[in-house]
């Protein structure tokens, strides 16, 4: 058991801090702020650990061939006359949300994007080590007091807030991830309850008095499964507004519904967080990761190329028109998702072929009757924002306007329909292309990167890897492209040494030397091709970025 804690930072009993010294650091991680973590982790703990073993407990019923579906129990609170708390003024209108990680440059121009709320993200688009997360937490609070700049050195520029900014809602990790460098009676703390707590504890009071107008602060909440789980959150939140001194029901949440599970959970999740919820939004890249996740005992659901799977295959269209009706019957957001695309600099007719995927998306959601979406770039919050706006008219929202009754009709068989489409050699070499690149920028420390074009984050990560495990395990045919050979260990093996080398051309002698190409390339093909699927690409590779202090490092 470590004991060791870091010369420098003053922790309450039974805390100790393994990471890096630094001062700034050391006005974020305060005696007080920690104490406040302990208490959250000390009072919650056994929830969690309940929590998880329910997940693993879900885990072996649908590797034994059980489906997800709506619970009996909880019937009562599907058919029951309830709704949210009402929607906080200052967050009624959230036609364009940019996310973004907690980086100081992209904080400011996130905040000053135009964009209605900025999400700022400790979970997908974030590699958590120590000095991304700690540091995230100190631009977070520099946001919030109004005072954060920044100077790029190399342009010379300077970037500080402008008047009118966006309203931020913070993305804590997920339940499952721990933070190896805070040991609470030497144990390492839940991630999301150290993101949580710092977060809150430093900046609930000038975020209420700058930004809340007498709500907030407010979140994201990402990869929940049941509603067990947003109950520890509605408690959390009730412990830190007793701690705060303010009203019940001031911090306001949104849920991310991205698991399969969680699908048949959405009033459940709402009922638990009626007083603190802001709606539920489709994460539409964790929900496929999901899927397969869900179904990876069951061979007759084995998903076509990633790129066929969008968002109008039936199982993802019934998703999210349910949302849509769930949310709107209970008063609050139904919130779109992500669209993948980013700007093209230097293909102008690219560029507008991506532009227009993206307009058609968000032309799909807000015709669906979402309330707002998501946005990758600064880029793309003008095409967002023109078609919310073209659609929607002066309205802040369409919760009064669009019922979506229709979707009351949606079966559980909709839900998880087979997604339709064919399996290509190239499917194959995209995935493994693509989740290396992304391990070795996420081994470095960063945690949402451009690819071929395109944005790739955890999330879209994790849908290369447990693609490229299914097709492995059930060794299917790729008969998309007329090749019809079998996904086997030797043919995989093949592919990682030809993309390799691809990926060697592609960025460079040099830069492939001195990256983290090999050792990525090692977890992703071990996660690949394991007898058994690892529940997160991030958890196994998380071990490669935890270094204690003092010295020798160690690991979970
Ligand atoms: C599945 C999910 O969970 S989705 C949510 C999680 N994922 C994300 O949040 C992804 C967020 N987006 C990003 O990280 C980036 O846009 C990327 C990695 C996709 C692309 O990055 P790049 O190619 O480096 O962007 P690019 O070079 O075009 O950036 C141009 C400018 O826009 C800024 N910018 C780009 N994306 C963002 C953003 N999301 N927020 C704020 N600023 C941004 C850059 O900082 C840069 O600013 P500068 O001109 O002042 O230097
Ligand atoms: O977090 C969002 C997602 O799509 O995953
Ligand atoms: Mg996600």
């Amino acid at each position: 058991m470590a004991k060791k804690t870091v010369v420098g930072y003053e922790a309450p009993d039974g805390v100790d801090i393994r990471g890096r010294y630094d001062e700034e650091l050391a006005k974020i991680l305060t005696k007080d702020a920690l104490q406040f973590v302990a208490d959250l982790q000390r009072e919650f703990w056994s929830q969690i650990k309940y929590a998880m073993e329910c997940r693993r407990e879900a885990k072996r019923r649908y590797n034994e061939g059980a489906l997800p579906s709506f619970d009996p129990a909880t019937r009562y609170v599907r058919e029951g006359d309830w709704v949210c708390a009402p929607v906080p003024p200052a967050v009624a209108d959230r036609k364009v949300e940019i996310t973004g990680p907690v980086e100081r440059k992209m904080i400011i121009n996130a905040l000053n994007s135009g964009a209605k709320v900025f999400m700022a993200d400790f979970e997908d688009a974030l590699s958590p080590s120590w000095e991304n997360l700690m540091r995230g937490q100190v631009n977070l609070k520099d946001a919030v007091d109004g005072t954060i700049s920044f100077h790029d050195q190399a342009r010379n520029r300077v970037y500080r807030l402008n008047d009118q900014t966006a309203q931020l809602f913070v993305r804590p990790r997920g339940w499952h991830l721990p933070e190896a460098h805070i040991l609470i009676d030497g144990e390492p703390a839940t991630g999301c309850l150290v993101d949580f707590g710092l977060y809150f504890f430093h900046n609930y009071a000038t975020f209420r008095r700058r930004q809340g107008e007498g709500f907030g602060p407010f979140f994201y909440l990402p990869k929940m499964e049941h509603s067990r789980e947003a109950k520890i959150w509605n408690c959390v939140f009730e412990r830190a507004e007793k701690m705060a001194g303010i009203e019940r029901g001031s911090i306001r949440a949104t849920v991310l519904i991205e698991t399969l599970p969680a699908v048949f959970q959405m009033d459940e999740i709402l009922y638990e967080l009626r007083d603190h919820s802001v709606g539920l939004n489709c994460g539409r890249w964790d929900y496929i990761f999901s899927y397969v996740k869900t179904f990876q005992g069951h061979s007759d659901r084995l998903l076509p190329d990633r790129v066929q799977v969008g968002m109008t295959q039936h199982f993802m269209k019934s998703y999210s028109d349910l949302l849509i009706r769930t949310c709107h019957r209970r008063g609050a957001h139904a919130m779109g998702g992500m669209a993948a695309q980013i700007p093209i600099r230097d293909d102008p007719a690219a560029n507008e072929a991506a532009l227009d995927l993206v307009r058609k998306d968000k032309q799909r959601e807000v015709r669906a009757g979402h309330d707002g979406t998501w946005a990758a770039h600064p880029g793309l919050i003008p095409a967002c924002m023109e078609v919310f706006n073209n659609n929607m008219g002066n309205a802040a929202n369409q919760i009064q306007t669009m019922k979506r009754e229709d979707a009351a009709n949606i079966t559980e068989e909709d839900l998880i329909q087979r997604p339709r489409g064919v399996r290509t050699m190239e499917g194959l070499r995209l995935n493994t292309r693509v989740g290396i690149q992304y391990l070795a920028a996420w081994l470095t420390g960063t945690g949402s990167v451009p690819l071929y074009n395109l944005m790739e984050d955890a999330a879209t990560a994790e849908i290369s890897r447990v693609q490229n495990w299914q097709w492995l395990k059930y060794g299917v045919e790729l008969d998309g492209d007329g090749l019809g050979v079998k996904v086997s260990l030797d043919l995989f093996g093949r592919v990682v040494e030809e993309e390799m080398a691809r990926i060697e051309r592609e960025v460079g002698r040099e830069k492939f030397k001195k990256g983290m190409y090999k050792e990525a390339c090692k977890i992703f093909t071990r996660q690949c091709t394991t007898p058994t699927l690892d529940d997160f690409l991030t958890l196994d590779a998380y071990n490669h970025i935890v270094t204690h202090h003092p010295k020798p490092s160690s690991r979970l």
